[in-house]
């Protein structure tokens, strides 16, 4: 593969040391630039950047940026990007007036989809997470968690596992799967609790350590489904096959997830969209990053996570789209920065490094992306010429992104 020569770029952006892992509190809103400049990819990589004043030699391929902004790859580290079908009908309800539990309760919901699922041949379930995944790259998404959940089943978990696998080896971008098949109580377990959470820690966990199928062990702590007990118990299981967790906590309620994910070293905790002093309290005293998912609180039309208090008390903070066909039916990584800003109160500086460096912390892949670094993957987006980088937030729908590089080559 030759090498590439970006040239003529209005303004690189997130030029954070290659040591920088993960950006907490204040420094957030510390997002390095370099105007008038250029980038060199090789072999993959980012092998060099500077300015136009003292362009590289050598032989290259060389494309120009043409004024435009080049921004690392949005790294989206919160999605439930695999699933059989949408669910446009529970949007319908939820127009209508139903909330998300009233329209569960009838039907829909998490155990819709688990048996859209059921009946979605995994090919056909592979095809249709693909498509929708390219969508996103060209879209400016460069790096993706995808979550099991809609499986339910020692079956059906492992065929929504399998296809995340096929994913990590078919995609031009690195793919984290979360195993959470406590997602929800399916039927069958309706009353009894203590089945599923054996079925789960007996028979599953054995099997996707096995294959390897999992990166991080994920539950859904909250009041109607996984308790905090509960949830410790399936985090010190996951544990003992090396999987470390990244929980849903708090979405609905203080469900005590966050606490039970700090003290069993969570890589991420996510959702918050209901916070107390506690909360904010045990992130601050921990490493595990705050994962915001504004996207599902716009369509559900919950209350947003309280970003501010989480940087002032000198958290990591990570921006995340939830992709999922029933609380956030858009996996577009700009739009969620823009409500990062809008309704979260962030900065455009401290909601870009949310989605870039702080989104590759919370999928433990900052050494590799995140940001524009000598040595990391070559992948990131050129945008349309803009007047400022607060442009890119402010302006809300806008598709500005022109062109996509990864691992060094024009996607
Ligand atoms: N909260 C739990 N899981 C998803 C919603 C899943 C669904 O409704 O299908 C979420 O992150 O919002
Ligand atoms: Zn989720």
């Amino acid at each position: 593969m030759p090498a590439l020569l970006i040239t003529d770029i209005g303004t690189l952006v997130g030029l954070h040391p290659k040591t920088t892992s993960v950006i907490s509190g204040k420094n957030m809103a510390d997002l390095p630039v370099l105007t008038n400049a250029w980038i060199l990819c090789r072999n993959g990589l980012i092998a060099d950047f500077g300015t136009a004043d003292c362009l590289p030699s050598g032989s290259f391929d060389v494309c120009s940026a043409k004024g435009g902004y080049v921004f690392p790859s949005w790294c989206d580290s919160h999605t439930h990007a695999v699933f059989a079908a949408p669910r446009e009908e529970e949007f319908v309800m939820k127009i209508k007036g139903k909330s998300y539990e009233e329209i569960t309760a009838a039907g829909g919901g998490i155990l819709n989809s688990a048996a859209k699922l059921e009946n979605c041949p995994e090919p056909e379930l592979f095809e249709n997470a693909e498509l929708r995944i390219h969508e996103l790259i060209k879209q400016g998404t460069g790096a993706l968690e995808i979550k099991s959940g809609y499986g339910l089943t020692v079956e059906n978990e492992l065929k929504m596992l399998r296809v995340i696998r096929k994913l990590k080896e078919v995609l031009p971008i690195p793919v984290k799967a979360s195993f959470l098949a406590a997602h929800t109580y399916p039927q069958a377990y309706r009353t009894n609790h203590a089945g599923y959470i054996d079925l789960i820690i007996h028979k599953m966990l054995p099997e996707i350590a096995d294959e390897g199928l999992a990166d991080y062990m994920d539950v859904f702590c909250e009041q109607g489904f996984f308790s905090a007990d509960e949830t410790e118990l399936l985090l010190e299981a996951g544990a003992k096959y090396g999987l470390p967790p990244k929980i849903h906590a708090n979405q609905f309620t203080l469900s005590g997830g966050v606490q039970a994910g700090v003290k069993h070293h969570a890589i991420s905790v996510d959702h918050l969209e209901v916070t107390d002093e506690d909360v904010v309290k045990h992130l601050a005293a921990s490493t595990t990053i705050a994962t915001l998912l504004p996207g599902c609180s716009f369509y559900l039309g919950i209350p947003f996570a309280n970003a501010r208090a989480l940087i002032d008390a000198n958290v990591a903070v990570a921006l995340a789209s939830d992709l999922n066909p029933g609380s956030a039916p858009s996996g577009n990584m700009n739009f969620v920065v823009s409500l990062g800003c809008i309704k979260l109160k962030m900065l455009p500086e401290e909601a870009i490094n949310a989605a870039t460096i702080n989104g590759a912390a919370a999928m433990q892949l900052s050494d590799q992306t995140g940001s524009i670094s000598i040595g990391k993957r070559a992948n990131f987006f050129i945008t349309k010429p803009m007047p400022s980088l607060a442009y890119l937030p402010y302006s809300f729908g806008e598709a500005l992104v022109n062109l996509v590089i990864l691992n060094g080559e024009v996607y």
